[in-house]
């Protein structure tokens, strides 16, 4: 059984797993790419960055960002995957068009995908919590026709399962409907996220293959405090899968890091307080 202190530690002084985060910065602390250091750190690997916006947000909000130059970021992720090394790749915000289309040549170049040395975890992210877009309109297409084709597992929540499918999950049915709707776009595994599933006393996620489905179920917490609950997994996940984790098995220790790290959230400003990763710190 994958508990959720299982990924190994290095000892003093010896290089720890890497991976990379290609994401946007959260002003709040919450979500993003300030979640996913928080996490790949208490996970114990080395966190490398690709920055692809700066938000202006808060706990209630996010109220502007300022994309970075599509080459800039391509050139993060070169300079980080040419030098130091990396184990596996994460996706979150990406803003625009030309952001996926310059990650995705990155990638490319740098052995990392599906069918490459290093598997990518995309998070499909188009809006906060709150319901203020993160990706351009026009860059939904890009996001299928170019970055799913090349991702590991791919980890919609279910706003972002209706854009992308057109199907409302309501139950394990339509859930699984969505998992073999997106896994038909391209990726290797496809995770179908049921944390807005608030009828449900559990909080069951849907993964699949093509072939198989697996169904990860933990107990739902009824709490307002869940501000990066979805970038918290797939950088688990992707710590996971650094350590050379089948995808079913980083998927399985993702859920309980996430789930016990909803069990740590914590009130934040007047709005959404975040999921924590600092129970890890051993105060509780
Ligand atoms: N209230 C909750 N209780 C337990 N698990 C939850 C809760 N909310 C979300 N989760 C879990 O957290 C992860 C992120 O889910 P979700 O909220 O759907 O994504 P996002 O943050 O992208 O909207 C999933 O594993 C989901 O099942
Ligand atoms: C920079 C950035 N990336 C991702 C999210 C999504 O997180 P959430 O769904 O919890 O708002 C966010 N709000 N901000």
């Amino acid at each position: 059984m994958i508990s959720v202190h299982q990924l190994p530690l290095t000892p003093d002084g010896q290089t720890p797993v890497r991976a990379i985060t290609i994401a946007g910065s959260d002003s709040g602390g919450g979500a993003g790419i300030e979640a996913d250091l928080r996490t790949m750190a208490l996970c114990g690997v080395h966190a490398t960055v690709a920055l692809t916006a700066v938000t202006v947000q808060n706990s209630l909000g996010v109220s502007s960002f300022h994309p970075v130059p599509p080459q800039t970021v391509g050139d993060q992720i070169r300079a980080v995957a040419g030098d130091i090394g990396i184990g596996a790749a994460k996706t979150g915000m990406l803003a625009t068009a030309d952001i996926i289309a310059a990650v995705v040549t990155a990638c490319e170049e740098m052995g990392i995908g599906r069918d490459a040395r290093i598997p990518l975890v995309v998070d499909p992210v188009s809006a906060s919590m709150h319901g203020d877009k993160l990706l351009a309109d026009e860059a939904m297409d890009t996001l299928v026709n170019r970055l799913f084709p090349i991702a590991t597992v791919v980890t919609p929540n279910l706003d972002e399962v209706l854009l992308l499918t057109d199907i409302s999950v309501t139950d394990e049915q339509t859930q699984r409907d969505a998992a073999v709707a997106l896994h038909a776009m391209g990726p290797r595994f496809a995770l179908v996220k049921g944390g807005h599933l608030r009828t449900s006393r559990q909080s069951p996620d849907v993964l699949y293959d093509g072939v198989d489905f697996l169904e990860i179920s933990e107990p739902r917490f009824d709490t307002v405090h869940d501000h990066g609950a979805g970038d918290t997994l797939a950088s688990a996940m992707t710590c996971a899968l650094a350590h050379g984790f089948t995808v079913p098995d980083a998927v399985t220790f993702g859920k309980r890091w996430v789930t016990r790290c909803l069990r740590a959230s914590y009130p934040l400003g007047a709005g959404h307080g975040p999921v924590s990763p600092l129970w890890r710190l051993g105060a509780s």
